[in-house]
């Protein structure tokens, strides 16, 4: 994944090695044209192309689809402005409006702006892409919806529901953080990424995919599969609910350490409730997940520190993120922590450790680099923070956004932290599962039934 100017420089890069910049905006095109030609199905296409380069992938795609033998119209509001965009525009030998009037036809596809996007859509060219989207079955966007900021997602000058919704965003050469974070993500629909030759480095940013999950080693017992002890509060449904979903995520053995009762504790879990301080001396612990229900108060901060002083690798949520504080983490030692703040305790623990930034992965980073932990900041665009490396993964179900998701997923990272020993993995790992986990248990789902599911989750990626 790239921003602006890196992708930039990527393709400064290749041109220095001889590539020609026609070669690229003709892969550009020509692999948009085999997505466009699946989605119209032999109806009429119009394409929509700016002034820039981003036009220029529009023209040539045009040409392609109509020699595919496809109705194909532009609509070009601004001639093209470069001579590899007018040679692009040389290549398409049909119908060039200047205006999308009485246009209709299957599939619309907006190549007016890429990443050349330098100030907010005049309110002439937002009503246009208005206009054709309305009067087409189909919506693809070359690049990124017109009017995105690849940067961040964002709007320019405008809010999410300026840009209308596209069926499918083709990324040229390398994801945006806009595929995948910000007010975007709304209108981002299916996202494809088109290879026109820029080489994948191993970057700092890139996309999550699900990986397999190891299965347990052919010598393995509980202790090595990971000890994981849930540390639970005043509230103790949520700690429960948690332990529950690190049992079925792969645990060797899930440790509730609660003082209080659930009439939901299944016989399963082992449950101790001696001195806290006590029970973290366990050596075989491999991980410990404090914060869900456990209250903001002096208990629940003094178990807090007892935790942080434990030494073992750490899953730190809910109460534990408006608990934290620099000198909370003092105590640290070098075993991994992981947060998975949601937006509000994300602000919050920014605050706390003095820190600030523009976009959710700015301040991820910046809280990451000030905490010395891993960061997984959840949301509708979830996205993990460790040191200078960020992940950003695939949209999950919205279903989701569900009382006691973020306890389930907390669990979860707790027990693949005491699996891998590695925050960055355990979180990746988690994210998939739990989203795997969505799609098992449907539409409308409670979070009970969401832990539950994480047991075929866990089946499907090993
Ligand atoms: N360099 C290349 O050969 C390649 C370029 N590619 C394509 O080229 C795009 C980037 O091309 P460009 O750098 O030309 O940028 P764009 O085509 O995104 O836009 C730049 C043009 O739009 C104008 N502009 C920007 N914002 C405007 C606004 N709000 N209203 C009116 N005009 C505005 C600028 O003055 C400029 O003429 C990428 O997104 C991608 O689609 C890729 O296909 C890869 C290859
Ligand atoms: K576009």
């Amino acid at each position: 994944m790239l921003t602006t100017d890196q992708m930039r420089a990527a393709e400064a890069a290749l041109f220095d090695t001889g590539v020609e910049e026609w070669a690229l905006m003709s892969q550009a095109g020509h692999g948009a044209a085999q997505w466009i030609a699946r989605l119209a199905a032999g109806g009429p296409v119009t394409v929509l192309c700016g002034p820039g380069h981003n036009g220029g992938d529009g023209y040539v795609a045009a040409a392609a689809l109509k020699a595919r033998g496809l109705t194909v119209r532009v609509v070009a509001p601004i001639s093209p402005q470069t001579d590899l965009a007018r040679h692009a525009a040389s290549t398409f030998e049909g119908e060039v409006l200047s205006d999308g009037e009485g246009l209709k036809g299957t599939v619309f596809v907006d190549a007016m702006f890429g990443i050349g996007l330098s100030r907010p859509l005049s309110h002439e060219h937002r009503a246009l892409i208005r206009d054709l989207h309305a009067s087409h079955e189909r919506a693809v966007a070359l690049d990124v919806p017109s009017g995105v900021d690849c940067d961040t997602g964002d709007v320019v000058g405008g809010e999410g529901d300026d840009v209308p919704h596209y069926a499918l965003t083709l990324a040229f050469g390398a994801w945006k953080p806009a595929h995948f974070s910000g007010p975007a993500l709304a209108t981002i629909g299916a996202a494809r990424l088109v290879d026109i030759g820029v080489p994948d480095r191993d970057g700092e940013m890139r996309l999550s995919l699900p990986e397999r999950i190891a299965p347990p080693a052919f010598d393995a017992h509980k202790y090595t599969r990971g000890l994981v002890a849930v540390v639970g509060g005043a509230m103790a449904g949520a700690s429960l609910m948690a332990s529950r979903a690190a049992a079925l995520a792969g645990a060797g053995y899930v440790k509730w350490l609660s003082e209080h009762d659930h009439p939901g504790h299944p016989p399963d879990l082992v449950k101790d409730n001696a001195p806290l301080a006590d029970m973290l001396g366990d050596e075989r612990i491999g991980a410990v997940l404090i914060g869900p229900g456990l209250g903001r108060d002096d208990t629940a901060r003094e178990r807090l520190e007892a935790a942080v002083r434990s030494g073992h690798p750490l899953v730190l949520d809910a109460d534990a993120l408006v608990l934290l504080t620099p000198e909370i983490l003092a105590a640290e030692t070098d075993a991994p922590i992981l947060l998975t703040p949601h937006e509000g305790e994300l602000s919050r623990l920014c605050d706390a450790f003095d820190v600030a930034g523009d976009t959710k992965r700015e301040r991820a980073l910046a809280l990451s680099q000030a905490s010395g932990c891993a960061v997984l900041a959840k949301g509708a665009d979830t996205l993990l923070a460790s040191g200078a490396d960020v992940r950003f993964f695939p949209p999950a179900s919205r279903w989701l956004s569900v009382a006691g998701s973020g306890d389930v997923l907390a669990g979860i990272c707790t027990a693949r932290l005491a699996a891998t020993g590695d925050a960055m993995q355990a979180a990746c790992e988690a994210v998939h599962l739990h989203g795997r986990a969505a799609r098992h248990a449907g539409a409308g789902f409670t979070a009970t039934m969401l832990a539950e599911a994480v047991h075929p989750a866990l089946e499907d990626m090993l």
